[in-house]
């Protein structure tokens, strides 16, 4: 029997899962790691810690299976996008902690950025993004910036930047491979998704040095071995994307309109557009889906940075939760959310709204509000802003969605997939494996190496549950406009100014 082992890399925890040659789910190993969380609207991880835990869970996988390393016929990264690390190239020492995707310290940054609408209209053209703080691009400049001596070193050569998947793929080859792939580098604000290559005019509007940049690779095929020493034998690294985008890929979202939502920290709708960019007209991201085999699928994406989160929030900010999945026991013990709507926006707002400024609010309390109902007005949440992003969707690619697939942790909570089912009219179906993102990642892999094709992993997707709207559409239509309420006094809270003083 031959193997694929999937390294997950996410916000909240590294995880390695083995698939064997059948697809099936062998074994998985999960650490947590530090979440820090050094001012207001700043989000770190200590890139040691994150390295230490991928090795560690891969290691923890393969000794709790019983499988042998000569039997990985190959591995596939997938990562948290846009956080970025910078390394000394020689001693691959990080300069600092990683500044993770929500980190908002950039905005006042993005915002000059914004004031030269020249500079926008090329930015939202040639990398498809928005220009915000989410992405790597202003993080690299702050690190070179505010780093001692950084950006000295940069100019001479020493530093190397890269997403998790690139600070990966340095640490597995021991130092020896610098890369990335084109998925992770659409997501730095710096790289050219038409033309594929890294984008000179934003390098200088950013003063980044070239020469810290990582060679971008297709997202299926052998771009590297593990070095021999950490696990005996070389494997080869044979698959590298992005989470979202591994997601829709493990969810077989092959041909074009296929779409796939996943509920982990933050919630990521991704739509399958083919091999042509579309550009959106409302407030979604244009990305690449994958290269595989030569072909580069495009994707539309909205990126909501809070949904899971919320979940966490209730259990370790507020307490009113030991554990995420009670979320389901306490919301449905009561009917409705008794007209409490909650706006995680955290971390500002993400797709279609884009405001770094919006922060979190609760509206609609009353003397007969109890935990249950904010429990599930947080759930709700969830559910509200995906519909925002996928009305925005459905707009920009002209075309009603027939089914969302859906994944992540947030997704095995059954009342909140019937809520999504109810809010968006369209059918929720949960597919039997769960874990679409290391899956996508073993099958990008286990492509590039001939184990499998894609045509045998659309054939195999199954449905576990699929929710059928029950909602009348009067109601869909009177919550709905309560949420768009909410989220409009929820904008625009933390002026400019208040950033400013903090940094
Ligand atoms: N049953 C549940 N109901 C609601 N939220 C859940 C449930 N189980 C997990 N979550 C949330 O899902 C998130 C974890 O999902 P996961 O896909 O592992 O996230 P990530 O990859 O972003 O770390 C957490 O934020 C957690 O609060
Ligand atoms: O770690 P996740 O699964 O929440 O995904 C994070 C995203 O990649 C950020 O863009």
């Amino acid at each position: 029997m031959r193997y694929l082992l999937a390294l997950d890399q996410g916000t909240t925890s590294s995880r390695a899962i083995l698939f064997d040659e059948n697809g099936a789910l062998v074994g998985m190993a999960q650490r947590e790691f530090a979440q820090l969380f050094p001012q207001p609207g700043w989000v770190e991880h200590d890139p040691l810690e994150i390295w230490e835990t991928q090795i560690g869970v891969a290691r923890e996988v393969l000794h709790q299976t019983g499988v042998d390393p000569h039997q990985v016929a190959a591995i596939g990264i997938t990562n948290q996008r846009e956080t970025t690390v910078v390394w000394e190239c020689k001693t691959g020492r990080p300069i600092a902690n990683a500044i993770v995707w929500q980190d908002r310290r950039t905005a006042p940054h993005c915002d000059e950025i914004k004031a030269d609408s020249d500079l926008e209209r090329h930015i939202r053209a040639r990398t498809g993004l928005v220009v915000d703080a989410y992405f790597s691009a202003t993080k690299v400049k702050w690190l070179l910036d505010h780093v001692d001596g950084a950006r000295e070193k940069a100019q001479r050569g020493e530093l190397a930047f890269g997403t998790i998947d690139a600070w990966l793929i340095w640490n597995l080859t021991g130092g020896q491979v610098h890369a990335t792939d084109v998925t992770n580098a659409a997501r730095t604000m710096l790289f050219d998704i038409h033309r594929r290559a890294w984008d000179e005019r934003l390098l200088n509007a950013l003063d980044i040095p070239p020469s810290l940049l990582p060679e971008v690779k297709p997202s299926s095929a052998v771009l590297a071995h593990t070095h021999p020493d950490l696990f005996g034998v070389p494997i080869p690294i044979a698959g590298v994307a992005g989470d979202q985008q591994a997601a829709l890929f493990g969810q077989a979202c092959f041909e074009p309109g296929m779409a796939k939502n996943t509920y982990g920290t933050g919630c990521f709708l991704l739509m399958n557009t083919g091999g042509k960019p579309v550009p959106s007209k409302a407030g979604l991201l244009t990305t690449i889906a994958w290269e595989v085999g030569g072909q580069v699928t495009y994707a539309l994406e909205g990126s909501v940075f809070i949904a899971g989160a919320a979940i966490q929030w209730l259990r370790d900010g507020l307490r009113i939760l030991d554990a995420a999945a009670d979320s389901e026991y306490f919301a449905a013990k009561v009917p409705d959310s008794g007209g409490v709507y909650v706006v995680p926006a955290f971390a500002g707002l993400g797709a279609p709204y884009w405001d770094m400024y919006a922060r979190g609010a609760i509206f609609g309390l009353t003397r007969g509000t109890r935990k249950e109902h904010l429990i599930r007005a947080t759930l709700e949440a969830l559910a509200y802003q995906t519909k925002d992003v996928l009305d925005a969707m459905e707009q920009d690619a002209g075309v009603p969605l027939a089914a969302l697939r859906v994944d992540g942790g947030a997704a095995a909570n059954n009342l909140l997939m019937q809520f999504q089912a109810d809010i968006l009219g369209v059918p929720v179906e949960r597919p039997a494996i769960v874990e679409t993102t290391a899956f996508g990642a073993a099958a990008l892999a286990g492509v590039a190496v001939g184990l499998w094709d894609q045509e045998t992993l659309a054939a195999r997707w199954q449905a576990e549950t699929r929710f059928v709207p029950a909602m009348a559409e009067a109601e869909r239509k009177k919550r709905y406009a309560g949420w768009k309420k909410a989220v409009e006094r929820a904008m625009r809270w933390a002026s400019e100014e208040d950033e400013d003083a903090r940094t």
